[in-house]
């Protein structure tokens, strides 16, 4: 666009944008930034002289290509492709450089000079006091992991139950927190239970607490985890192991939005907000009478299923970056992988999720002679280790995922992930060809 159009743009929507209380920006066919409310200027830190002209990806994003390179939706590619509306969640960096979940609404914008521009509206999902403790945040910049972190967002909201679905690692308990520090019961307390630790003996005294006396051994009165969570978030984890027998007593008291002590008369509000979460198919638990199908109605009522590792490796750089920070930090280190160390990692299937890769870099820094982690600090089975060959070359739709990673890792360098993967660039071109990417950048 010509200086002269930027300048009538500039002047025409201006006033139009600035009317917005979030943050809103207006956006050329290049990625530039034409326009951009005070709200965005705040929000990205930036002065408006310093803004118009610059490519949206290296303010909101702190990068030097667009997003959709790095494995994410970009509303760019659908307004300017196909004019359509859309809605997608985005990771920004906000003026302080500092991580957050946003909601972005891109759609067209046709102005007086006849130019079609992309007119996006940013919400923070995440009020930025609930993203800066880096140990509760959910890493990742996947489609997968954003799609349920847009879910949760929006469930957060609402006072609904919500079961979390996923395996074993993948993070179930991070996302309940996530849930409880957007909902409008932040204020309270979080408790978290894993009922596979509660024996059937102590069920319901544990949940529903008990009364001086009642039952034999028991001294002195004790609140149980339903008066604990009381205006907060109750996260049962592994709510499918709990005995048939109290699965009928947890569904009377969110029926009856009422609890008594064990022993005790008086009937106490359950003032809490139900989070479950389960690693097994429930469903085929209600199928076989092992979960009570009406307690099943009760605590699904939203279901937001978690992906596994597996399914978002384009987020292994990003996790392995902030949880060896952490480790570092816990354990006075400055550890860092070899890229042979990386590239084995990569071929890991990680059948443990998140859970697992932290620790095997705990290990591995733990390990580790000097600063650098070698492949042999992982601790991997021999079983996926080391052959030679190219990174995961017949796993079909992993390769996919494995093409995000490196392309995150090596900012959308074509030689430098050609070289990580043993291949030429020409065969690393028609993988990318082949996946829908568009060309990466030359260079290594
Ligand atoms: N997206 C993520 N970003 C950063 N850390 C994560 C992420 N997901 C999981 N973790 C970390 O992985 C570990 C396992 O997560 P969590 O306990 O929430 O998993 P889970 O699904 O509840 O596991 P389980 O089913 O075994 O209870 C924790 O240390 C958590 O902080």
């Amino acid at each position: 666009m010509s200086k002269l159009s930027a300048s009538r743009v500039h002047e025409s929507v201006q006033s139009l944008i600035d009317m917005h209380e979030h943050p809103a920006v207006l956006i050329d066919r290049a990625y530039r930034i034409v326009a951009a409310n005070r709200a965005y200027r705040t929000t990205y830190g930036v002065k408006s002289e310093q803004l118009i002209g610059r490519h949206c990806y290296e303010i909101s994003h702190h990068r030097d290509s667009p997003c959709h390179l790095h494995g994410e939706d970009c509303p760019h590619q659908q307004v300017f492709a196909r004019g359509e509306i859309q809605r997608v969640v985005h990771t920004h960096f906000d003026g302080k450089g500092r991580p957050e979940y946003v909601g972005i609404k891109g759609h067209p914008v046709v102005l007086p000079d006849g130019e079609i521009y992309l007119g996006e509206s940013i919400q923070r999902l995440a009020p930025p006091e609930a993203m800066n403790c880096e140990e509760m945040r959910m890493v990742g910049r996947s489609r997968p992991l954003l799609h349920a972190i847009d879910q949760l967002s929006q469930a957060a909201a609402s006072p609904a139950p919500v079961l979390l679905a996923g395996e074993s690692g993948v993070g179930k308990e991070l996302a309940a927190r996530y849930l409880h520090d957007h909902s409008p019961r932040r204020g309270g307390p979080f408790v978290a239970i894993d009922c596979t630790t509660l024996p059937e003996s102590l069920f319901e005294s544990e949940m529903f607490g008990h009364e001086a006396g009642a039952f034999t051994g028991c001294v002195g009165r004790k609140a149980g985890l339903f008066e604990d969570a009381r205006n907060g978030t109750l996260f049962l984890d592994e709510i499918g192991e709990i005995p048939l027998a109290m699965q009928a007593k947890l569904l009377r008291v969110l029926e009856s939005g009422t609890f008594r002590r064990v022993g005790g008369r008086e009937a106490l509000h359950a003032d809490i907000r139900l989070v479950a979460a389960t690693n097994r198919d429930l469903r085929n638990a209600v199928a076989t009478g092992r979960f009570r199908e009406d307690l099943y109605y009760r605590i699904a009522c939203i279901t937001i299923a978690l992906p596994s590792l597996r399914e978002r490796r384009a987020d292994i750089p990003l996790l392995v970056e902030a949880l060896l920070a952490r480790i570092n930090a816990a354990n006075g280190r400055h550890a860092r992988l070899s890229e042979a160390a990386w590239t084995r990692l990569m071929r890991h299937d990680f059948p443990g999720n998140v859970r697992e890769l932290r620790n095997v870099l705990q290990r591995a820094v733990a390990l580790c002679h000097g600063q650098i982690i070698e492949p042999g600090d992982l601790g991997l089975e021999e079983a996926d280790a080391d052959t030679g060959a190219p990174v995961a070359p017949n796993w079909g739709g992993l390769e996919r995922e494995q093409l995000e990673a490196l392309a995150e890792r090596y900012h959308g360098k074509r030689r430098a992930m050609a070289d990580a993967l043993g291949i030429s660039e020409r065969t690393l071109y028609r993988r990318l060809r082949r996946h829908g990417f568009a060309a990466p950048r030359t260079g290594t």
